[in-house]
């Protein structure tokens, strides 16, 4: 069996004294698309922003493709932390997109796509230029490339920023509720865009959403998080229609009954 590209291993996070993660044990295979479902506030974003590095590991390991995230080995095997050299290495397999968007505002679409590729993989600006086009192709954007972010409705921008995590090529792509910031009319398209992405199979997905139907059509597994634990974690069907804690239960119930038609 291929390693997999996302390993937790006893993860624990506190804020100060707030305990936000309990740990956590978790995996996402080479091409799984996982999806994290559960209450406001039970630790989804936290538990996804230290695979981001964006918050900081209290207890337990990360790894990445089989190297260590947060903690560099030394030759007797005793962990510690890791460098920023070696965190920005490990990181840079991972991609994420928020949900507001987090765009340049001063640069152009093209300029936000292709920032990275240069300033962090060193690519030349004919390449980067080249591919950032190709990607705005495929989420359907190249005829904005030279116009700003405001200019753009949400699911536009959001659109920009799914291509501009893309360009990266990452092993694993975070989506952190993608749509909840966009009006609804606007919903669709960002969803198709995702879906594409999924349906092309490469890419590991960790996707935190509150759109159920989305998770089922998208996700291979679905993991239901509460109060800083993983409570149940299996297929779609499983967790949306044969849930066994009794909080799964509530809380699907009390989502269904607080969903606008
Ligand atoms: N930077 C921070 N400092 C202090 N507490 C934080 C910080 N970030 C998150 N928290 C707290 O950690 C807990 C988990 O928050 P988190 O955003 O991970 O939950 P969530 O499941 O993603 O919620 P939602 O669905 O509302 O986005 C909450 O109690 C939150 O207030």
């Amino acid at each position: 069996m291929t390693e997999p590209i996302v390993k937790y291993n006893k993860v624990t996070k506190y804020f100060d004294d707030l305990q936000v993660l309990d740990k956590i044990d978790f995996e996402i295979q080479q091409g799984e698309k996982v999806a994290l479902i559960g209450p406001s506030g039970s630790g989804k974003t936290t538990f996804a922003r230290l695979l981001m590095t964006l918050e900081e590991i209290t207890d337990g390991t990360i790894e990445v493709e089989g190297e260590y995230l947060w903690h560099e080995k030394n030759e007797k095997g005793e962990l510690s932390p890791a460098s920023t050299e070696h965190l920005r290495k490990v990181r840079s397999n991972v991609g994420m997109v928020f949900q507001h968007f987090h765009l340049f505002p001063h640069m152009t679409v093209l300029e936000n796509i292709i920032e990275a590729p240069i300033t962090v993989k060193g690519k030349k600006k004919k390449e980067a230029t080249k591919q950032g086009k190709e990607i705005l192709d495929k989420v359907g954007l190249l005829d904005k490339a030279d116009v700003y972010p405001a200019q753009l409705s949400g699911g536009q921008k959001q659109r920009v920023a799914i291509a501009r995590a893309l360009v990266m090529e990452p092993k694993v792509l975070i989506f952190d509720e993608p749509t909840s910031a966009l009006d609804p009319e606007l919903v669709g398209e960002v969803l198709e865009v995702i879906k594409d992405i999924a349906d092309q199979g490469e890419t590991s997905m960790l996707l935190i959403t509150h759109e159920m139907d989305f998770a089922k059509e998208v996700a291979d597994r679905i993991a239901f998080f509460d109060d800083g634990k993983i409570v149940e974690d299996g297929s779609p069907s499983e967790i949306l229609y044969n849930p066994k804690s009794t909080r799964l239960k509530e809380f699907l119930e009390r989502f269904m009954n607080t969903q606008t038609p």
